[in-house]
């Protein structure tokens, strides 16, 4: 019998760059899965191919540029043969993206509230004005997001980099996505923003049953947040465990050679705290 509790399945991905003498294979045989409520830890050098696998999820994968074969699943529904109009409506309704900088997912002359309501609106047309803001604003305060209203009212360059994070944490927790991609959410952030932003992830995924792809360079974001961890290396996945197990018992080299390669001071006294909060 099929397991509901499967929302994402990601299956022998390949993906090859096109127009050159040689197709060059950037990615080879990904196998992904993910249940509700559950965080997959995405870790690897730069140029592994983590975005490249969170692009071949969302479809945002040139195909004159790319070859990508293999199958993509959410909740059993095959996303790579879907056309652009579904595949635009799944995007954000249920699938969530939260990227490493998000002044990039707001658009600049529009403010905080009026995108918020906008995009309320866009997935659930018969919220009124008035239903979407009070919507709104609830998510923010819920986000723990200071003087919400006043918050509407103001643009995104007026917000700093964790507080535009919680924004979009907030629109996930209306959407309630059955997944959300997260893609170095807490880099370009300090560390108090950074706990702030994985609490609320946290919170995406116990409150909402959410599904969370986490990438990060940081093996202390991932201990702190993730049940499991895939590691990448040159366009494959060399190991895939719970997260307890990667970090005590590295079966791969490669495992080793990363959380060697960590500062001793990011997983001291942190480990799992966000989740015991
Ligand atoms: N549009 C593209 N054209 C050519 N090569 C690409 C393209 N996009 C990605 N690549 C190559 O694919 C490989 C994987 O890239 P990807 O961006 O997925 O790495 P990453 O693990 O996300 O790195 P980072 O942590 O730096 O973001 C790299 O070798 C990169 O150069």
């Amino acid at each position: 019998m099929e397991n509901t509790d499967k929302v994402l399945e990601v299956q022998n991905l390949q993906i090859d760059l096109k127009n050159r003498e040689q197709p060059l294979r950037l990615l080879e045989h990904i196998n992904l899965t993910l249940e509700k409520g559950r965080i997959l830890g995405l870790v690897g050098e730069s140029g592994s191919g983590k975005s490249l696998t969170c692009n071949a999820i969302l479809q945002l994968l040139n195909p004159r540029q790319m070859a990508v074969s293999g199958s993509i699943r959410l909740h059993g529904r095959e996303l790579t043969s879907l056309p652009d109009k579904e595949m635009r409506r799944i995007r954000g309704r249920e699938i969530g993206c939260i990227m490493q900088n998000p002044m990039n997912a707001f658009t600049p002359v529009y403010t905080i509230g009026s995108q918020f309501m906008e995009t309320l609106r866009t997935h659930n047309p018969s919220l009124s004005k008035a239903q979407s803001r009070e919507q709104a604003i609830r998510a923010l305060a819920d986000m723990n997001l200071p003087e919400p209203a006043r918050l509407m009212k103001c643009y995104p360059f007026q917000l700093s980099g964790g507080m535009l994070q919680r924004v979009m944490i907030a629109v996930s927790m209306c959407l309630r996505p059955a997944l959300v991609i997260a893609d170095e959410p807490t880099t370009a952030l300090d560390v108090v923003n950074q706990l702030r932003v994985l609490r609320e992830l946290h919170r995406l995924r116990t409150e909402c049953g959410t599904a969370i792809l986490l990438i990060s360079h940081d093996l202390g974001v991932i201990s702190q947040l993730a049940d499991e961890v895939a590691v990448m290396q040159k366009g494959k996945i060399v190991e895939q465990a719970e997260v307890h197990q990667l970090f005590d018992r590295p079966a791969h080299e490669y495992t080793r050679t990363l959380l060697n390669a960590r500062p001793l001071t990011a997983l001291s006294g942190s480990k799992h705290a966000v989740k015991q909060q």
